[in-house]
């Protein structure tokens, strides 16, 4: 019997698939990176025939990796990189128009234009969101308005939109399926999360036809069937999330107050308040869960858009390091009397700030700053981005682990030294699970239980297992005094300084 799940993460960087054998270890693992386009400054797009191609490659990897077939599969679950917009023709299937990631700051000036017009309370009362360019729903008017005859056709029924969710289930059903889940509806902008489906007062904001819309279901539900001639054609897709939600899932953050951070490519805190719509009284989004059986389970959101493509930078853009692995080792080396601060705003500032037109910058340098003190400072700005989370976190809910203890994931918690230094800026201690892909996790744990050969969630939560606990080291003074050149640091950075 097929006992074995596949998750799909479609990431930032990468495509991965990874195939968890009942017990929840992982049997094979498939990765393959693709290309980052950025047109003109502040844009980011992905190429989505790169994504379909990337997927299958991993795909096939995983299952040549754990010595498998499709057949041994029982259920596929998706997570992915949230916000980014594909736009597909419903007849070919091809896309109109490369992916835009929701890095990407082009409809900056648009989100200022609805501010300014009163917009920004009406779209947080539905949405939870702001109106901020990181959002799916002014980057979909961007390409309804520049794609020719995008409108037209999409109110014809020619178009449809998704988030990457959406656009690879279209694909691995052959077309059969257009879907998406409730977590990533959420991050549209175009999603009344208190009503559960599609807004028309804020689709009309946006000009957004809703014929090209996705029909939204639980997280864990039925998707559709993969095409037969496909790898993995006949098996059933039954877990779909956003990557940052089935981080929480994964990390077993079921409870009320239990808090998950995931550093990948960005940096995305989420506090589950249950079945309670907080609303944030600190610049944080109110955000879904996960929906299961119906019920809506909320959370509130930080998110910072520069962690680990910080370190990429390093590696990429400055060449001071030739490996991620490497920044930690390299930080170690920086001398403890330069107080040197990266401010990481390479497109522009998220949580607390939503900053969309600051841009990065660096203080503190002097003659003997070099590579160890930059490779510092970058891994610091995690660090204290993080700090600035969740002090605006604890304005807004008092309870749970999340004053007490931080449970992470994503490719940075591999580093020691980051995380060492997290506990230290955070001055709480920082949980290191077992399993560091949490994300997949999450996705295999909504498709396991449904196709019922994973555990309830209950029995899914205590099996949580921690590999380290980083407890903090400094003491307060010095905690105090790196905290306050950060926050001078970013107060020179803003482009508002109100
Ligand atoms: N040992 C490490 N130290 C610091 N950063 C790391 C390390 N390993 C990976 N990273 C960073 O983690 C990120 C990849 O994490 P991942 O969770 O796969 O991200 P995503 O899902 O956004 O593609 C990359 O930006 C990489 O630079
Ligand atoms: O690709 P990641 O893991 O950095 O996650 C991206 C987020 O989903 C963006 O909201």
């Amino acid at each position: 019997m097929a006992n074995h799940v596949l998750a799909i993460d479609q990431g930032t960087t990468s495509s991965r698939a990874i195939i968890f054998r009942e017990d929840r270890t992982v049997a094979g693992v498939g990765q393959q990176e693709f290309t980052q386009h950025f047109p003109r400054s502040g844009w980011v797009e992905h190429d989505p025939e790169e994504i379909w191609e990337t997927v299958n490659r991993s795909i096939s990897e995983a299952l040549e990796k754990a010595g498998l077939t499709g057949a041994d599969i029982a259920a596929v679950g998706i997570t992915n990189q949230r916000e980014t917009v594909v736009v597909w023709d419903r007849e070919t299937g091809e896309a109109v128009f490369n992916a835009i990631v929701w890095q990407d700051r082009r409809t900056a000036s648009l989100c200022g234009q609805m501010k300014d017009d009163g917009l920004e309370p009406l779209f947080t009362r539905k949405t939870g969101l702001l109106l901020d360019p990181y959002f799916s729903g002014t980057k979909l008017r961007w390409l309804l308005d520049n794609v020719p005859q995008g409108r037209a056709r999409a109110e014809r029924g020619e178009l449809c939109f998704g988030t990457v969710d959406s656009f690879l289930i279209w694909r691995l059903t052959g077309g059969a399926h257009h879907v998406t889940d409730a977590t990533n509806a959420s991050r549209t902008l175009m999603y009344n999360i208190e009503q559960n489906q599609w807004d028309e007062e804020l689709l009309g904001y946006l000009q957004v036809p809703s014929e090209m819309l996705p029909e939204v279901r639980d997280s864990a539900d039925d998707f559709g069937t993969v095409r037969q001639d496909h790898v993995l054609g006949g098996t059933p897709i039954l877990g779909v999330a956003g990557d940052q939600q089935a981080a929480t899932i994964g990390n077993a953050c079921f409870e009320p107050g239990m808090m998950k951070v995931t550093y990948g490519t960005g940096c995305f805190s989420l506090l589950n308040t249950g079945g309670e719509l907080v609303r944030s009284q600190n610049r944080l989004l109110s955000t879904i869960a996960y929906r299961l059986d119906g019920a809506t389970t909320y959370a509130v959101e930080g998110s910072i858009f520069v962690a680990g493509a910080g370190v990429q930078w390093l590696r990429d853009g400055l060449g001071l390091i030739n490996a991620a692995e490497e920044s930690g080792q390299l930080a170690e080396k920086a001398d403890p009397e330069q107080a040197v601060y990266l401010v990481p705003a390479f497109v522009g500032l998220g949580a607390p700030y939503w900053d969309a037109d600051a841009r990065g910058a660096m203080f503190g340098l002097t003659r003997s700053t070099g590579p160890a003190e930059i490779a510092k400072a970058t891994l610091d700005s995690v660090c204290y981005q993080t700090h600035d989370l969740l002090t605006a976190k604890r304005g807004d809910w008092q309870g749970g682990n999340a004053q007490t203890v931080l449970r992470v994931d994503g490719g940075m918690v591999a580093s020691d030294w980051t995380m060492q230094r997290l506990a230290d800026i955070l001055g709480v201690p920082v949980d290191r699970p077992e399993i560091l892909e949490t994300t997949a996790l999450g996705a295999a744990w909504l498709a396991g239980q449904r196709a019922g050969v994973w555990p309830d969630m209950d029995a899914f939560a205590a099996g949580w297992a921690r590999d380290r606990r980083f407890e903090p080291q400094i003491d307060d003074a010095s905690r105090s005094a790196d905290l306050a050149g950060w926050k001078d640091a970013v107060r020179r950075t803003l482009s508002r300084r109100d």
